[in-house]
C-alpha cells in the first residue's frame, strides 16, 4: 500500500466511524411494544438516521464535494438504498449488542414488509455477516457503492470513475493483505454489490406498499426516495 493509499484509507475509515446510528434508536428497539405500527415507526427512525449518516459519510469522501452538485445529488439518491442496506447489514451482523439483532429481525418481520422482500433482505444480511469484513473493507465498499458512475442522471460519469477507481484498487490490495488464504475474497466482496442492486427493486415495492397503506415517512426519506 502506497503512502497515498494509506492516507486515503485513513480518511475513509475516519469518515465511516464519525457517524454512528444514535444509541437512543437502538435502545428503543428493546423498549417499544410490538405492534405493526410501532415497528414501522421504529424502522422509519432507523432508516432516517441511516440516511443522515450516509449523507455525512459521503460528504467526507475525498473529492466528492468537488463533483458537479447535481451529480452529487444523483449519486446520493442512486446509492442511498444500497448504502443503507450495506450499513444495516454490518450493524446487524456485528455491532448489535446481545439480543438486539433478534429483536430488530422480529420487528422487521412484523412491520408490514411483504414476505417476498423479507427473505432476500435477511439472505443479504447473512451473506454480509459471513464475510466478517474488517472496518476498512466496510468503509471502502460503502464508498465504492456511493461512487457508482452509472447511476441515473449522472452527467459526468468519468469524474465519478476517477474517484471510484483508486478505491477499488485500494480495496483489492487490502483484501489480499487481510485474507491471504482466500484469493477470491475480493471477488466475493464485489459480488455483494451485485446482490445489493437486486434489493433496490424490492425496496421500491416496500415503499409503495407502505405508501398505499397511508404510512407516513420523514421529509428526508421522502426527498431521497422521491416518495
Ligand atoms: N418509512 C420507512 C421505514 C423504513 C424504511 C427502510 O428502508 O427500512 C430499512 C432500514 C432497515 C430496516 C428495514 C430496512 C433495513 C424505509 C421507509
Amino acid at each position: 500500500i502506497t503512502k497515498e493509499q494509506d492516507a486515503l484509507m485513513k480518511l475513509i475509515v475516519e469518515a465511516y466511524n464519525k457517524h454512528q446510528i444514535p444509541q437512543d434508536v437502538a435502545k428503543k428497539l428493546l423498549q417499544e411494544q410490538y405492534s405493526t405500527e410501532e415497528n414501522f415507526l421504529l424502522l422509519t427512525e432507523i432508516a432516517t438516521s441511516q440516511v443522515q449518516v450516509l449523507v455525512e459519510f459521503t460528504k467526507n469522501i475525498p473529492g466528492f464535494l468537488s463533483l458537479d452538485h447535481e451529480d452529487q445529488i444523483a449519486l446520493l439518491k442512486g446509492s442511498a438504498v444500497e448504502a443503507m442496506f450495506l450499513r444495516s447489514a454490518q450493524v446487524f451482523s456485528r455491532k448489535m449488542p446481545e439480543g438486539h439483532s433478534e429483536v430488530l429481525e422480529e420487528r422487521i418481520r412484523k412491520s408490514g414488509i411483504s414476505e417476498e422482500f423479507i427473505t432476500p433482505l435477511f439472505n443479504f444480511y447473512k451473506s454480509v455477516g459471513e464475510l466478517h469484513m474488517v472496518l476498512e473493507e466496510q468503509a471502502l465498499l460503502t464508498a465504492i457503492t456511493i461512487l457508482t458512475p452509472d447511476r441515473p442522471f449522472v452527467k459526468d460519469q468519468p469524474a465519478v470513475e476517477r474517484l471510484q477507481e483508486p478505491m477499488v484498487e485500494l480495496l483489492k490490495k487490502l483484501c489480499v493483505l487481510q485474507h491471504p488464504q482466500e484469493p477470491q475474497y475480493f471477488a466475493r466482496l464485489l459480488g455483494r454489490l451485485t446482490e445489493l442492486r437486486t434489493l433496490n427493486h424490492y425496496h421500491a415495492e416496500m415503499l409503495t406498499s407502505w405508501r398505499v397503506n397511508d404510512h407516513k415517512f420523514t421529509p428526508l426519506l421522502c426527498e431521497i426516495w422521491d416518495v
